[in-house]
C-alpha cells in the first residue's frame, strides 16, 4: 500500500527537454540566454509545456523556436522533479532520434555538441546533475537474488558470466547472508569479469565494503539509507537507493544519490505519481518492460535475476 502523500500543492512548471545526439554520441546543449532563470548555464534544449500540449508537441515547438530544427520523432527517456528556490521544475527528458535541419541558436544563444564526459564539467542547472550521472548506464539493472539461490560461488560466477555474455552491462552483487571470505573472493572475480566486458557492477551492502571490494558503486536498502547524512561515495561511483516511501525518496535526494529503485506496487498510475515526486531518475523495480516503464516517467527497469538450474 502506498504511504506517499498527495503531490505537493506547490506550483510546478512542466518542462520538456531533449537529448539529441550526433553520430559520435555527443549531445546538443544550449547556453541559457541572459535575463532568463539560470542564465549562462548549459542546458538540454527545450522549454515549458503550454496548456494542452503533450511533451512531444512542446519539444517540436521549442526546438523549432530555439534551434531551427524540425523534430520527426521523440520518445521518453527519464523524468525528475527539482525544487529551486521559489520554483519547482518537473523535467520531462525525451530522446530525439529523428530530426532535420541545421541546429543553430535562433535566440542568439551558444549551442554546441558535448560528450557526456565534457558535459559533466560544464556549469549546468542543478536539476540536470543526477541525469548526467546515469545517461551512460544500461537502463536494465539486474539484481542479485542472493548467494543462497546458488549451490556455490562457482555456480554464481558461471551465472554472472552468462549474464555478461547475454549483453547485461549493469549488475548487482548482494552481500547479504554471504560468508565474508567467500564474498571477498567471488566479488574480486565478478569485478574482473565485469571489467573485461565493460559492465558496471554495484554491491548491495555497506558503502565502505563496496569501496573496498572495488565495486562501481553501491545499492542501498532503506535501512542503510536512513543511517546516512551525506552521500557515502564520491561522484565517480554510483549510489542507487531502493525506496518505498515518500520520506525515503526525499532522503535519497538529500544524500545526493544517483538513482532510485521504486516498486510498481499499485499500478502504473500510482507509480507515475510517485516518480513525479522524485528528485532523481527512477528504475521501476521488478519490471521487465522498459518501454512501459519509460512511458510512466522511469529511466529504466530493475529486476532480480533467476538462478539457472
Ligand atoms: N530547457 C531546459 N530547462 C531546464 C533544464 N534544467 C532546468 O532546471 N531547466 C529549467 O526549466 C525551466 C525551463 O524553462 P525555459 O526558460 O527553457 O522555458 P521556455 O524555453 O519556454 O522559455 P520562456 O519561458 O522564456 O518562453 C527553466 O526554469 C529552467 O531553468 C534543462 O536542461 N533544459
Ligand atoms: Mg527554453
Amino acid at each position: 500500500m502506498s504511504s506517499l502523500p498527495e503531490p505537493m500543492a506547490r506550483a510546478e512548471v512542466l518542462v520538456a527537454a531533449a537529448v539529441i545526439r550526433d553520430e559520435r554520441g555527443r549531445m546538443l546543449l544550449a547556453r541559457r540566454p541572459e535575463g532568463k532563470h539560470l542564465a549562462g548555464l548549459w542546458e538540454f534544449p527545450g522549454g515549458k509545456c503550454e496548456p494542452g500540449e503533450s511533451p512531444h508537441q512542446a519539444l517540436v515547438r521549442e526546438l523549432h523556436e530555439e534551434l531551427g530544427i524540425e523534430v520527426d520523432h521523440s520518445e521518453p527517456l527519464l523524468s525528475l522533479t527539482h525544487h529551486y528556490p521559489g520554483k519547482t521544475v518537473r523535467l520531462l527528458i525525451r530522446t530525439v532520434d529523428a530530426w532535420h535541419g541545421e541546429a543553430h541558436g535562433r535566440e542568439g544563444q551558444a549551442v554546441d555538441w558535448y560528450s557526456l564526459t565534457d558535459a559533466r564539467r560544464l556549469p549546468m542547472p542543478a536539476a540536470d546533475r543526477p541525469m548526467l550521472q546515469v545517461l551512460d548506464l544500461q537502463p536494465c539493472f539486474l539484481r542479485d537474488p542472493g548467494f543462497d539461490a546458488f549451490d556455490s560461488g562457482e555456480a554464481f560466477l558461471g551465472d554472472w558470466q552468462a549474464r555478461l555474455d547475454a549483453g547485461q552491462r549493469f549488475l548487482e552483487l548482494n552481500a547479504d547472508r554471504v560468508d565474508p571470505a567467500l564474498l571477498e573472493s567471488v566479488a574480486g572475480r565478478c569485478g574482473e569479469l565485469a571489467r573485461r566486458a565493460g559492465a558496471r557492477w554495484l554491491l548491495n551492502g555497506e558503502p565502505a565494503l563496496a569501496e573496498r571490494l572495488g565495486a562501481d558503486g553501491v545499492c542501498l536498502s532503506s535501512g542503510v539509507l536512513n543511517s546516512l547524512e551525506a552521500r557515502p561515495l564520491p561522484h565517480d561511483r554510483l549510489v542507487v537507493v531502493a525506496v518505498r516511501t515518500a520520506a525515503e525518496l526525499e532522503q535519497a535526494g538529500e544524500i545526493d544519490a544517483d538513482l532510485i529503485c521504486l516498486p510498481v506496487e499499485a499500478g502504473w498510475g500510482d507509480f507515475e505519481a510517485r516518480v513525479a515526486q522524485s528528485p532523481l531518475p527512477v528504475l521501476a523495480s521488478e519490471c521487465e518492460d522498459l518501454e512501459t516503464a519509460r512511458s510512466h516517467g522511469a529511466f529504466g527497469v530493475a529486476r532480480v535475476w533467476k538462478a539457472e538450474p
